[in-house]
């Protein structure tokens, strides 16, 4: 992202922000409530439009970017707006979705992979044993381990989260770690917006801190560990 703007209500909620998302980086975005986390990550994905600057993803705009399935999203919370009950299997296997070709049915081997992908999601989020509930009806955390099956059955290279740890229990906390820290270790590339780091922590490789749509400060893991401190910006 260069000179990332965006505006809502005429005001500018991220004000040029400069940002570079490095393969293998896990990515921190801290910051106070409204410093505008969840804007930066929305218009870094192409999901809300600047209104100035521009955003590339693999170094094709944000618009354009056609190879969905490479990046998987976990918002802040379930959408359900739609108000159609889901089970929580559905849920997760509607993360297959972006790897299917829009023009060629599903073979029989895509469905089995499908549905390997979704076994191995439904375990490694701890929620095997709650594949047939609704999902709407599970507690905030586990609606919170539901997305992140979603985006794990994708099985991209990059992962967005959006305040993973938000009202969720130390537990759920300590597995979403090790998860992301397998991630981490098969080189995958993780953002994720958080208010504390807790559990997260020693899996950081760089922190951006955001202020009234700014970055006021940049680290690397080892400048974090020596007490110093990047200068704001970067490469974009
Ligand atoms: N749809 C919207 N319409 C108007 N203002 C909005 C909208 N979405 C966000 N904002 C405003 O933009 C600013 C940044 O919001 P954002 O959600 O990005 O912050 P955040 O750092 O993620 O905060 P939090 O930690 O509370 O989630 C806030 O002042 C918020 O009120």
């Amino acid at each position: 992202m260069t000179g990332g703007t965006v505006r809502r209500d005429g005001r500018e909620v991220l004000a040029g922000v400069d940002l570079r998302v490095e393969a293998g980086d896990v990515l921190a975005v801290l910051g106070p409530n409204g410093a505008g986390k969840s804007t930066l990550v929305k218009a870094l994905l192409g999901l809300i439009p600047l209104a100035a600057g521009r955003t590339e993803i693999y170094g094709v705009p944000a618009a354009r970017f056609r190879a969905r399935h490479r990046v998987g999203y976990v918002p802040q919370r379930l959408p359900m707006g739609g108000g159609v009950p889901a089970t929580v299997r559905e849920v997760v296997a509607s993360g297959r979705v972006a790897r299917r070709s829009r023009l060629l049915p599903a073979l029989f081997t895509d469905r089995a992979a499908d549905r390997a992908a979704v076994d191995r999601a439904l375990r490694t989020a701890g929620l095997t044993g709650r594949a047939r509930d609704s999902a709407h009806l599970l507690s905030g955390g586990q609606q919170q381990r539901v997305l992140i099956a979603r985006a794990l059955a994708g099985e991209p290279d990059v992962f967005v989260l959006d305040e993973p740890t938000a009202g969720v229990d130390a537990r759920s906390q300590a597995a979403l770690a090790a998860t992301l820290h397998e991630l981490a270790r098969a080189g995958r590339t993780v953002v994720l917006v958080a208010h504390e780091l807790g559990p997260l922590e020693p899996l950081v490789t760089r922190t951006v801190e955001l202020d009234h749509g700014r970055v006021v400060r940049e680290t690397t893991a080892r400048a974090a560990t020596a007490g110093r401190t990047a200068t704001p910006g970067g490469p974009a």
